[in-house]
């Protein structure tokens, strides 16, 4: 039997990924993202929101017939319509969304408490008669009464529901928060705890990683963390992070992802930034001079992140910041052996191709740069 991760990746790149404005996937889409998590290993998926009609549903259904490894989860409101929608699709478990916090009970529901705690008495215990597995939705938990919030946490697990999922929906919390209310929460309930954490503040990861220390037993996830607003806590950064600093361990590798990503870059129409912490194009490439001499001597001197974690490695290129050793080393690579003062005098050449095109020299570059060097000077003709 396999043994349960120390934290469970319930990743939503379909569901609140796809949430992010504008972003629509086509089935085919969805079918290559969702085989593409469960290659890596990611062991559950949230595939979509059946409420929204047949096609949803239909779609959900294809996820459902691929025959992955990883549980498949649905959304949908706390009420008995978005219920109905959930029969018959696959999937193992909903997520019964009800909103928490005053604010939204009230102003946007038009409703109370009580309202609350009965709605999930009656639904958690309708979808577990279904053959659902259930985690209510603590929609906007972190502006929720934390008192309140004990007792919502109290009434779904007798209700039936194994899940709690703790909604940043806003993206208002920060981590030392995060801690303390996941602690409180952890320490209240048996149920699982779910972080869902959205960046609006830039902080998504580093709350989902408060939240794992505070006792959170599952995280929501998305692909280059695309979704709604500033989007959600990136899965790449999220299991890395998780790994590297805490050594909690989710069972995904992250060796195939910059495919993934790519996948979900051009199927969300949304470029990932070439500076995007893990995936971006450009945070494994390196120009400054002094960088690149540490680097040549020893990786580990300017090495946070090993790169072949992703399947990736770091790129030494020639800019205007660059040092005499990166040119004897790119001129190595052509075949031709430097001396210093040669590769001084190629260095400032660099340099002004640098300033005035804003790029790095291509071989061909590099190549006539040196044969202009090379080359015999012309004898000079005296006029008469
Ligand atoms: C924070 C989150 O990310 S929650 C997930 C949000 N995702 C989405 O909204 C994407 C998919 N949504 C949809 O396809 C549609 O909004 C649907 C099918 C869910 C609902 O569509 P409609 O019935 O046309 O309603 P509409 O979207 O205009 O308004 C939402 C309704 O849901 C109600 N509602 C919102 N959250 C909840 C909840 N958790 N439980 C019960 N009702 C809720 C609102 O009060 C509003 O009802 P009202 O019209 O009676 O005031
Ligand atoms: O209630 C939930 O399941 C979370 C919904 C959500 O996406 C959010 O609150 O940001």
């Amino acid at each position: 039997m396999c043994s349960q991760p120390a934290l469970v990746i319930d990743d939503t790149t379909l569901r609140d990924g796809e949430q992010s404005a504008g972003v629509a996937f086509s089935n085919v889409e969805r079918a290559a993202i969702a085989r593409g998590l469960d290659g890596l290993g990611v062991p559950e998926l949230e595939v979509g929101i059946p409420a929204m009609g047949p096609e949803e549903r239909e779609s959900i259904r294809m996820i459902a017939a691929l025959g992955l490894r990883a549980r498949l989860l649905v959304w949908a409101r706390m009420r008995g319509d978005d219920l109905a929608a959930c029969r018959d699709l696959g999937v193992w478990m909903v997520d019964l969304s009800i909103p928490v916090s005053d604010q939204q009970i009230g102003r946007k529901l038009g409703r109370d408490r009580g309202w609350v705690l009965a709605c999930i008495r009656r639904h958690v215990a309708e979808a577990r008669a279904l053959g659902l597995e259930v985690g209510v939705g603590g929609e906007d938990a972190s502006r929720a009464d934390p008192d309140f919030l004990c007792q919502v946490l109290e009434t779904a697990q007798a209700a039936g529901a194994r899940r709690f999922r703790f909604a940043d929906t806003v993206g208002i919390l920060e981590p030392f928060g995060v801690l303390e209310r996941f602690r409180r929460l952890a320490a209240a309930s048996d149920l699982e705890l779910e972080m869902h954490a959205h960046d609006d503040l830039g902080l998504a990861t580093a709350n989902t990683l408060a939240a794992a220390l505070g006792g959170a037993t599952h995280a929501n996830t998305t692909v280059n963390g695309i979704g709604e607003r500033a989007g959600n806590a990136a899965l790449e950064e999220v299991v890395l992070a998780l790994a590297q600093l805490h050594g909690i361990d989710t069972g995904v590798d992250l060796k195939a992802f910059p495919a993934l990503s790519r996948l979900v870059e051009t199927a969300s129409g949304r470029p990932v930034h070439w500076q995007k912490s893990l995936v971006g194009e450009g945070v494994f490439t390196h120009e400054a001079g002094i960088h690149v001499d540490g680097l040549m001597k020893d990786p580990a001197n300017y090495q946070g992140v090993d790169p072949a974690l992703l399947g990736r490695e770091h790129r030494l290129v020639l800019g205007k910041h660059s040092g005499s050793g990166a040119v004897i080393q790119a001129y190595a690579r052509l075949g031709i052996p430097l001396d210093r003062e040669r590769a001084l005098l190629l260095l400032s050449r660099v340099r002004r191709h640098a300033c005035a095109h804003k790029r790095a020299p291509t071989p061909s570059e590099l190549m006539s740069w040196y044969r202009a060097l090379e080359a015999p000077v012309a004898p000079t003709v005296a006029c008469s």
